[in-house]
């Protein structure tokens, strides 16, 4: 009922985890293994291991999360070298990137290469960009750049996180640029950044990097992905996948995802609260939405939103 294909790779279930909450370990990320995610994706990986910012960096709230992690995580080669210990789950092992330099993340595509157990890369274009100028899917000119770097030496399944965007014009913008390369997928959408939730009574912020901003996950977040969702699908080439992530808790969401178009949904803030047993709940609350409704297949709805009559 739910499996999906992403580009070439083939998913048992098109539900798995979204980069970063509860994935930057090998115990985390053998949990997800055994549990019924289709695919394991890795924290963000930077060249070497990173500590992050200091807590409280990632704080729950009641309409989702919000957090400024700092990219902490064990470095690309252990997420690299995890690849086998990670096969016997039999389901893609997708490992994401985000490296502090474009030089960074092309070492670190070309060391993933020849690893048969690596389904594909993420690419995190809210890595950071040179000094002074907004994250790199924020900068259309740097993105081209990126991604023209990245496919000169890339053969594996690669696909981009991209962050949410607000203005149609850039929708077009940045289809534009994404319709030129031979991606897998596209992830929509990354944490809306630079949110500020507030304690009233101790009168103070929520996390403490960056005075308290940090992006938002969640509940906050939903409407905003399902656009995102809804306007790559209209506009990329066919053969670019988009993979829904941003406000998914139950299978309605993961229904509404599908609905804009998305092939796979990726649960983040939501595996964050209640653990690896959402992918089992929320398989179970799609699968019942698709018999209610008549539904074999995900390809039996996807994509078909019908604007209000
Ligand atoms: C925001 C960056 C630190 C540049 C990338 C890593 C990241 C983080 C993070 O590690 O703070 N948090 C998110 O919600 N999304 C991200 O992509």
């Amino acid at each position: 009922m739910l499996q999906t294909k992403i580009a070439n790779i083939k998913l048992a279930n098109c539900i798995y985890n979204a980069s970063g909450p509860a994935c930057s370990s090998l115990e985390e990320l053998q949990a997800l293994g055994q549990s019924a995610a289709g695919a394991i994706l890795s924290k963000s990986a930077t060249l070497a291991p990173r500590a992050g910012n200091p807590a409280p960096r990632y704080v729950d709230t009641p309409w989702g999360s919000i957090n400024s992690m700092g990219l902490p995580n064990k470095g690309h080669a252990y997420y690299l070298a995890a690849a086998k210990e990670l096969a016997s789950f039999q389901k893609p092992y997708i490992v994401s990137l985000s490296g502090m330099s474009l030089a960074d993340n092309l070492k670190m595509i070309a060391e993933m290469q020849e690893e048969e157990n690596i389904a594909a890369i993420e690419l995190n274009l809210s890595c950071p960009n040179l000094p002074g100028k907004p994250q790199t899917a924020y900068d259309f000119e740097q993105t081209e750049k990126v991604l023209a770097a990245v496919f000169a030496q890339n053969n594996k399944p690669l696909g981009v996180k991209l962050p949410p965007y607000f203005d149609l014009l850039h929708f077009e913008q940045m289809a534009q640029i994404l319709n030129q390369f031979p991606l897998s997928f596209v992830s929509c959408i990354n944490s809306i950044g630079n949110g500020l939730v507030i304690d009233w009574e101790k009168e103070e912020t929520l996390i403490r990097p960056k005075d308290g901003f940090g992006g938002l996950g969640g509940d906050y977040i939903k409407a905003t992905a399902l656009a995102n969702v809804r306007q790559f699908y209209l506009l990329l080439r066919p053969e670019i996948s988009v993979v829904a992530v941003g406000g998914i808790k139950s299978g309605q969401d993961a229904f509404e995802h599908i609905l804009c178009g998305a092939k796979a949904v990726q649960i983040g803030t939501h595996l964050m609260k209640t653990g690896p047993s959402c992918f089992a709940q929320i398989s179970a609350e799609l699968t019942a939405i698709m018999q209610a409704k008549g539904y074999q297949s995900i390809e039996d709805f996807r994509g078909k939103l019908k604007t209000a009559a």
